[in-house]
Order: C-alpha cells, then sequence, then structure tokens
C-alpha cells in the first residue's frame, strides 16, 4: 500500500522538520510535520502536552496522528518520539519509504539549545544521551534507509544526499 511517501524518523534535532521541507521542495512532494499536526489536533504546544497531560498521553496522541496519516507523495517529518508507538510506526512503514537520518549524539546536544521547551518527550530524570541510547534501536528497526551525518553540513548538501539515496534524482 506504499503511497509513495518519505518517511523521516530520528532523534530531535536531528533535521527531520528542516531537512523535509527542503526535500519536499526540490523533490516535487508535498510536506506535513506530525508535531503540527499534534498541536493543530489538541490545540496545545508539544511542551504544554507534556507539561499538562504527561509522557503517556502525549504518546497516544502522537500514536494516534501516525496511525491516521493518510497521505500520498508527501515528505513527512514525524516528531523524535513517534518510533516509540509501535502501531503508529506499522502504519508508517505501510505508506511510505522511512529515511532515519542518523545524527551523532555529540552535534544532537550542540543543536538542541531549548531542551526544556522544545516538547522533547523525556521520561523522569532523562537526558538526551539517555534518549539516544533508548531509541537507537528502534530508529535502526524501523529504517528502510539510514542516512549517517558526522556533524553539521550544508542544509542543501544534506538535502542532495537523501535524495541520491532515494533516487529521487530525475
Ligand atoms: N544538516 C544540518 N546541519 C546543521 N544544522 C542542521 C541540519 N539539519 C538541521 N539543522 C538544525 O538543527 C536544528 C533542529 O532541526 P529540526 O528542527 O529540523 O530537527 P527535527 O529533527 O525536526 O527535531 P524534532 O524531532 O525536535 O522536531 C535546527 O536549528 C536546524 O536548523
Ligand atoms: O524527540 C522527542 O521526544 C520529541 C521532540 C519534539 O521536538 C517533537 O518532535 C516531539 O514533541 C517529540
Ligand atoms: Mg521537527
Amino acid at each position: 500500500m506504499n503511497n509513495n511517501n518519505i518517511i523521516l524518523i530520528g532523534m530531535p534535532g536531528s533535521g527531520k522538520s528542516t531537512l523535509g521541507v527542503l526535500l519536499a521542495k526540490y523533490s516535487g512532494y508535498s510536506f506535513v510535520d506530525l508535531d503540527l499536526i499534534i498541536t493543530k489536533k489538541t490545540g496545545k504546544k508539544l511542551q504544554k502536552i507534556l507539561d499538562q497531560d504527561g509522557y503517556d498521553a502525549f504518546l497516544k496522541i502522537e500514536n494516534q496522528v501516525g496511525k491516521e496519516l493518510d497521505c500520498e507523495k508527501t515528505v513527512v517529518a514525524t516528531g523524535g518520539s513517534m518510533v516509540l508507538s509501535a502501531e503508529g510506526m506499522e502504519h508508517l512503514k505501510k505508506i511510505g519509504t522511512v529515511v532515519y537520518i542518523n545524527v551523532p549524539i555529540d552535534e544532537i546536544i550542540r543543536r538542541v539549545t531549548n531542551v526544556a521547551t522544545r516538547g522533547i518527550a523525556f521520561k523522569d530524570g532523562e537526558t538526551l544521551n539517555d534518549v539516544f541510547k533508548e531509541r537507537t534501536p528502534l530508529y535502526e528497526k524501523y529504517a528502510d534507509v539510514t542516512v549517517d551525518f558526522e556533524n553539521a553540513s550544508n542544509l542543501e548538501e544534506t538535502v542532495d544526499k537523501i535524495m541520491e539515496k532515494l533516487n529521487l534524482h530525475k
């Protein structure tokens, strides 16, 4: 049932939203950011959902948004915690090619300067390092394609690398 979608997964700060919109632009695809669907659906910022309703409630909403997504020829930027929802990921894998944007944790830490307000689904006391260790096996499990990035790089060159890997240069 692959609807010719590109599903971007990866750590917070790996570039799913930033690269995703450029990837859509250069490949003629549409673009959707699941975080924006969550905020629209709830009327709340991501961090507010986590603060007010809690971790489990956030993941439940994210799972539902992932399960309900209906699109084609679209680049989908998921939230960093999407891989924690098996049902949502099962559906996303059915409707598209899952691309893991693999960025080293030290680069993630350098980029993510708004840890407390970004809406990262931390369990009590967790750090970005803990999240990286917990999720990396899940990113690898769900990935159809993995694109490795060593550190900060030119956005266009990064998008070009993803397009090469997905054979989108036509
Ligand atoms: N290839 C790159 N090189 C350098 N900086 C980058 C690159 N990709 C993204 N960034 C920067 O990293 C930060 C996070 O990017 P972005 O918001 O796209 O991450 P994300 O994967 O969508 O995170 P989240 O899961 O939290 O939504 C932004 O400041 C962005 O400009
Ligand atoms: O990695 C995470 O747990 C998340 C990061 C946020 O930016 C959002 O993508 C979402 O709230 C979850
Ligand atoms: Mg994002």
